[in-house]
């Protein structure tokens, strides 16, 4: 059996983060026999550099063609100004949208290792142990907008968000499954005190919780899920939100469990699904090598997981990260004194040995 990876690395840390990832894919491949192929692509803002787009038709139909995807992140201050419609940024958005990636599941477990470097108390973060459902082809993210506009005499630009009943049906779908493989509760998000689109969200939503008698549903308005997230993290078991709640959301609930270099994703849909950490591309501190490699790490292993159903390297992988977080091996957003300062490369190394 062969298994045929595209591996996107990006911009800024999308590289050193990648570079980790295959590596540490490398040493499952050894230990299990899984038979890996990668091959790369280009995407965001190094591929508009290349060829002026910043999804190259081919990267599209490499993905297309492969078993699964691996993607590093994309953007960076040296796009800024490019038109809006060639931003790096839009390579992401436009491979959700062309692989059909409706759901992005984000999960967020606070390791025993780390509870400390939670911005939280331990106590509130003991535990803590949920999936963040986020819609992804839809909402504002890919409504109409306008840049730039003249209104009444002045400038003006919009975004127009929009969802139909069957994009929040799919999703909350996805939702009450997922939450039946584990405790059994769904929070749905929405703004539905203002927001048209978030009362028909919510309407669908309620609709569709009544095939799941199993599942305990609850809806909570955007606002106060943000603050729920800080005050009891533990309460939440799988959250069901559109896009861009789903994007603001994941950001602070990664943050909980120490920092946002930890989290991975997989988002799927359609065709091949995609796999990345949650974070961007980080330019702060790109090309300096000290960035955290383990989302990447761990999106890899969903990807064993979820796309090559090879479940005992995606838990080796998982238990590796722990062991080396348990040793004491920290990369310097996780470092404190009493610890061990690794930067990416020999995170990799310590992790891909312990594979
Ligand atoms: N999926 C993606 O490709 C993706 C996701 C988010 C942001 N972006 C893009 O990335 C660029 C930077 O965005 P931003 O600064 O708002 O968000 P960011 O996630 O890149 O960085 C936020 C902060 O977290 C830190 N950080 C992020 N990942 C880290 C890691 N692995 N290890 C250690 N520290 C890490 C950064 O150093 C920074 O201080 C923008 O162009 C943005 O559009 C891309
Ligand atoms: C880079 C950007 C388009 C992306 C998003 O907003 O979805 C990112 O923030 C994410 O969370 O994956
Ligand atoms: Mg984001």
């Amino acid at each position: 059996m062969a298994y045929n990876i595209t591996v996107i690395p990006g911009d800024g840390i999308g590289k050193e983060i990648t570079d980790g990832a295959v590596e540490v894919l490398k040493a499952a491949d050894k230990k299990f026999g899984l038979g890996l192929n990668f091959a790369y692509h280009d995407a965001g803002g190094t591929a508009y550099d290349k060829f002026g787009t910043p999804l190259p038709q081919e990267t599209i139909d490499a993905c297309k063609a492969s078993d699964g995807v691996l993607f590093g992140a994309v953007g960076g201050d040296k796009w800024d100004k490019v038109d809006p419609a060639k931003r790096p940024e839009k390579a992401i958005l436009g491979l959700r949208k062309e692989l059909g990636l409706y759901a992005n599941l984000r999960p967020v477990k606070v390791a025993d290792a780390l509870i400390e470097y939670s911005p939280l108390k331990p106590e509130l973060v003991r535990g803590a142990d949920l999936v963040i459902v986020r819609e992804l082809i839809g909402g504002i993210y890919f409504g109409e907008k306008c840049e730039s506009e003249q209104h009444n005499g002045v400038e003006r630009a919009w975004d127009l968000e929009n969802y139909s009943v069957p994009e929040v049906e799919r999703i909350a779908k996805l939702a009450f499954e997922t939450a039946k493989l584990r405790r059994g509760k769904v929070t749905s998000v929405d703004k539905s005190n203002v927001l048209a689109t978030s009362r028909l969200w919510r309407r669908t939503v309620e609709k569709v919780a009544k095939d799941y008698p199993e599942v305990e549903c609850n809806n909570l308005y955007v606002d106060n899920c943000a603050m729920q997230i800080a005050v009891k993290p533990t309460q939440f078991d799988v959250i069901v939100t559109g896009n861009l709640f789903g994007d603001i959301l994941s950001d602070e609930a990664a943050v909980v469990g120490g920092s946002i270099g930890m989290l991975p994703s997989a988002s799927i849909g359609e065709c091949t699904s995609l796999y990345e950490p949650i974070h961007g591309s980080a330019p702060d501190i790109a090309g300096k090598g000290i960035a955290n490699p383990i989302g990447t790490i761990l999106s890899a292993a969903m990807l064993l997981r979820y796309s090559l159903h090879e479940e005992a390297a995606a838990d080796a992988i998982e238990a590796a990260v722990d062991k080396a977080l348990a040793e004491g091996y920290r990369t310097p957003d996780l470092w404190k004194d009493g610890f061990t300062k690794v930067n990416t490369s020999e995170m990799t190394k310590i992790i891909s040995e312990r594979v």
